[in-house]
């Protein structure tokens, strides 16, 4: 034993600290604190004499910077998951600390020395679980000084007593109140009573971890509100000083009488929370009031700083008598176990957080460092993982992706199925599409070599989502930079006109993509654009062959007919002509996301791991009801988002089942997870045009899905393999969208009958959101023109309703959804709640050729749907906005909010 190690401390300050009987602990650990060797010198200079963690030190630790990343790239490989990961590196840590602490624990004797885990802050409630993972930590890290951090609930006694009875040093954290102090006390004391019935050694440790600034944080706030600012910063200490006067009752009392003859040591009260969280107190303010014999002290890095540079304690100041405070503060109206019952929940919350973050980065990282040598990867976390086990293990005995990309139907269905065998010919789009983008390089420079400044593409849902997400994120070619590209799936009459006024009709390029040839929208659109542009010669159709659109093109001599492939379906198209021809006009060259589509598929059949992990847990967590998939969205992933959005809902959703995509901006992701929802991040692997969004911050404990991979064709052939999966998970048909011909039905006779939805009140909207409770979800269908503004309005709307509700909400415009969600709305889970967004706009725009406007159109669309969904029995209300429709949408946000 070097000196160093016993002697008290050789910054004088904090010798004076430990001479008076406090212990020196760290509230801080991570790797670079452990490799700058930062801990060595504290233990040297400070005397320190113990490290505590807990769940936001790790999220601090794990999430900055990248000195766990290797790590967490071993673990991953070795097929751990999220969660398994995450206990492993903070195992690696503690021991780490442990052993660095070791030698100050075996020169004391055992008495000090401690390194603290904290045990998942989602057992807090939960005895049987705490005590499990109490345990297997002990077991795992298998230190003598190590503590076990166990929350001191209700539900947390038992297992502190079960735990010191079997022998596991315990800190009892998150105490906040005197008589939940005086509870953890007397649990350790039984524990040890039992040992000492049984003969077993007294040599088990625990420290009482009580909070201090945390209860000035609450007072102060509530001193300042009644005007009584001359008690700030009483509290905490008082507080902590009542408890201190309990320990002496009750250790040094008789109740301890016994264990003490025998040598039990005693439970020292720890003070947590040290560091001042109102910049007005000193940083050393709670370490100077609380030092006295058998207490410890931990301080986060930046407090034991100070304490080495100005701490000043002369006496045992936590022996001085808090009563005067404590009436004080009462006669103020400051009622402490009150104050420490709300402390207590927040501050479990408090851990869930960042444990929730850290787990989510932790899965990003795993699913980026996996996607670097294997084109896509998908990480998952314990919960997902074991809803995801049976089809796992199912999944490959079956050869299940492995038929699937040989165009074996019975792979995810019965093969006899209409619309299942003949639509499989997206499995080997992307080879197919590489052998012909020679053409279609050719033809796109012949449409473009006239001078086009603006390309128009007319198509709704997979005729245009796809190839707007290339557009937007795929690599613009320069000399292309100067063609605009616009997407049309609005019949707004506003939205029409926007777009016809933004063009010069003799440099524009019109693409109406249609597999069908008969989408209403889209052969309206046709109608309208063709006799502003004029000249066929500047019209590309992009269709099956013999539909009537194709008919059309011939007879009208459009530019181009680009045939679409019959066996690969709408939303199934980006890799095809639906997505290439488009990119191609706009200036993109699709070939590196062919390519990366087609390595995601060579790997997949090489192992076909992440499409069948990803598809077994968002199809397995569906079918247990947790339908709700969280995809966090920025710009301009947007764009990914929305193709994704069609592809999940419009496959999955249908007799009774589906998956809810639900697009939540990262930020907002905070307060508003629904508790029912399951995660979903994209992390792109370096320098890779991998979709990516930022993390999303959640509360909930969601199950976990991270996807990473190195492009973005590489994404779009993962999903649509992993959403196969999903659906036969759930035993549906992926390629049939069954009930979107009711909402066209329903359109068409309300057009031929000029009906309109009905015009309700906000009040209507109002009661139905407030009345909505889980597991419902809402989704607000916007018959309104699409703009960023409105997005973002839409994003904040959805926010709200999830706040106040906790529920999800989506948001989606009208007519777009109508190919995407629209399907799930009326085929999948029974569970939505609608509330239709109109403008009362008398704006109109004429369709040559048909007797009704763009007006009746839209109209008739919402009306349409309205009576689909009634059909059904789903509560709809149809809101007519008026004036600026963010606004508007802005203004229910903040009443549902009230
Ligand atoms: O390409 P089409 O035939 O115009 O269809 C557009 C969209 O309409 C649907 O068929 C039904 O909503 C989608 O699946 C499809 O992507
Ligand atoms: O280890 C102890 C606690 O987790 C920690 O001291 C809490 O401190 P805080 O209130 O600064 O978050």
């Amino acid at each position: 034993m070097t000196d160093s190690t016993t002697q008290v401390a050789a910054n004088g300050r904090l010798a004076a600290l430990i001479e008076l009987g406090t212990s020196v602990w760290l509230d801080e650990l991570g790797r670079e604190l452990l490799e700058r060797g930062e801990l060595e010198r504290l233990i040297a200079e400070d005397g320190l004499r113990g490290v505590t963690s807990n769940p936001a030190i790790f999220e601090r630790a794990i999430l900055a910077g990248s000195s766990y990343d290797q790590q967490i790239a071993e673990l991953a490989a070795s097929g751990l998951d999220a969660e398994a990961i995450l206990e492993e590196l903070v195992i690696s840590d503690v021991r780490a600390a442990c052993d660095r602490l070791r030698p100050v624990y075996e020169a004391l004797g055992g008495a000090d020395g401690f390194v603290s885990l904290e045990v998942s802050p989602h057992l807090a409630r939960d005895t049987e679980g705490t005590l499990r993972q109490a345990r297997d930590f002990w077991r795992r890290v298998a230190r003598p000084n190590l503590m076990i951090k166990i929350p001191g609930t209700e539900e947390g006694l038992a297992a502190i007593e079960q735990a010191t009875y079997e022998g596991i040093n315990v800190n009892v954290t998150l105490l906040f109140s005197v008589a939940a102090y005086e509870r953890v006390a007397e649990a350790y004391i039984r524990g040890m009573e039992r040992r000492l019935r049984e003969g077993l050694s007294l040599d088990v440790r625990s420290v009482a971890s009580f909070f201090v600034s945390r209860v000035d944080t609450e007072v102060d706030r509530r001193l300042a509100a009644s005007g009584r600012e001359d008690l700030r910063g009483r509290a905490a200490v008082a507080n902590a000083r009542a408890a201190y006067r309990s320990f002496l009752r009750i250790f040094r009392g008789e109740r301890f009488a016994a264990l003490r003859a025998a040598g039990c040591p005693v439970q020292r009260p720890l003070w947590a929370s040290t560091g001042v969280k109102d910049p007005a107190y000193p940083e050393t303010f709670y370490v100077a009031a609380l030092a006295g014999p058998d207490t410890v002290s931990t301080m986060p890095l930046k407090t034991l700083r100070a304490c080495e540079r100005e701490l000043e304690v002369s006496g045992p100041t936590v022996e001085i008598d808090p009563s005067p405070d404590l009436t004080a503060l009462a006669e103020a109206g400051i009622d402490l176990e009150e104050v420490a019952a709300l402390l207590l929940e927040e501050g479990i919350d408090k851990f869930v957080r960042p444990f929730e973050q850290t787990l989510a980065g932790v899965a990003r990282k795993a699913a980026r460092a996996l996607a670097r040598d294997r084109a896509a990867a998908v990480a998952l976390d314990r919960r997902a993982r074991v809803a995801a086990a049976d089809w796992l293990e199912r999944g490959r005995s079956e050869r299940l992706v492995e038929r699937l990309l040989e165009r074996d139907a019975s792979a995810v269905g019965d093969p006899s199925w209409p619309e299942l065998a003949d639509r499989l010919g997206w499995v080997d789009a992307p080879a197919r599409s590489l052998a012909e983008l020679p053409r279609l390089r050719e033809l796109a420079a012949r449409l473009t070599a006239p001078g086009i400044d603006d390309v128009v593409l007319l198509g709704m849902g997979g005729s245009s989502l796809g190839a707007a997400a290339l557009v937007t994120l795929g690599a613009r070619d320069a000399a292309s930079q100067q063609r605009r590209f616009h997407v049309l799936d609005s019949t707004h009459p506003r939205a029409v006109a926007a777009l016809a006024a933004t063009i010069e009709p003799q440099r524009t390029l019109l693409i109406c993509a249609s597999k069908s040839g008969t989408t209403l929208e889209t052969i309206s659109h046709l109608r309208f654009f063709a006799e502003r542009i004029g000249d066929p010669g500047r019209i590309v159709a992009i269709t099956d062959p013999g539909t009537p659109l194709a008919e059309q093109a011939r007879r009208d001599g459009f530019a181009a007919i680009v045939a679409g492939d019959p066996e690969v379906g709408g939303r199934y198209s980006v890799l095809t002509v639906f997505g290439l021809v488009p990119a191609l006009l706009a200036g993109v060259d699709p070939e590196p996301e062919l390519k990366s589509a087609e390595s995601v598929r060579e790997a997949l059949l090489a192992d076909p791991t992440a499409a069948l992990a990803l598809g077994a847990a968002v199809g397995a967590l569906a079918a247990d009801r947790r339908y709700r998939l969280l995809l966090p969205i920025d710009e301009p992933t947007r764009v990914f988002t929305m193709w994704l959005e069609q592809l999940l809902a419009e496959s999955s959703g249908k007799q009774g089942r589906g998956i809810l995509p639900v697009p939540v901006v990262a930020a907002d992701g905070r307060e508003l997870a629904p508790r029912d929802a399951v995660r979903c991040l994209h992390a792109a692997s370096e320098g890779a045009r991998f979709p990516s969004a930022p993390e999303g911050t959640y509360d909930s404990p969601l199950p976990t899905v991270a996807v990473a991979g190195q492009g973005l064709g590489g994404a779009f052939f993962l999903w649509e393999t992993a959403t196969a999966v999903a659906c036969r998970v759930l035993e549906v048909n992926p390629f049939d969208q069954p009930n979107v011909q009711e909402a066209k039905e329903a359109t068409k006779s309300a057009l031929a009958q000029g009906s309109r939805a009905p015009s309700e009140e906000s009040e209507a909207a109002l009661r139905l959101l407030r009345s909505t409770r889980p597991p419902s979800y809402v989704a607000f269908q916007a018959f309104l023109p699409p703009s960023p503004q409105l997005d973002r309005a839409g994003d904040e709307l959805c926010a709200a309703v999830m706040r106040a509700t906790g529920c999800a909400a989506t948001f989606g415009y009208g007519p777009r959804y109508l190919h995407s969600t629209g399907q799930l709305h009326k085929g999948g889970p029974p569970e939505g709640v609608f509330v239709q967004l109109l403008d009362d706009d008398p704006y109109d725009l004429a369709i040559p050729g048909a007797d009704y406007g763009f007006r009746a159109l839209i109209e008739a669309q919402a009306a349409g749907d309205r009576a689909a969904l009634e059909a059904r029995g789903r509560p709809v209300v149809s809101l007519r906005l008026t004036g600026d429709p963010a606004a508007a949408l802005a203004a229910l946000a903040r009443e549902i909010t009230v």
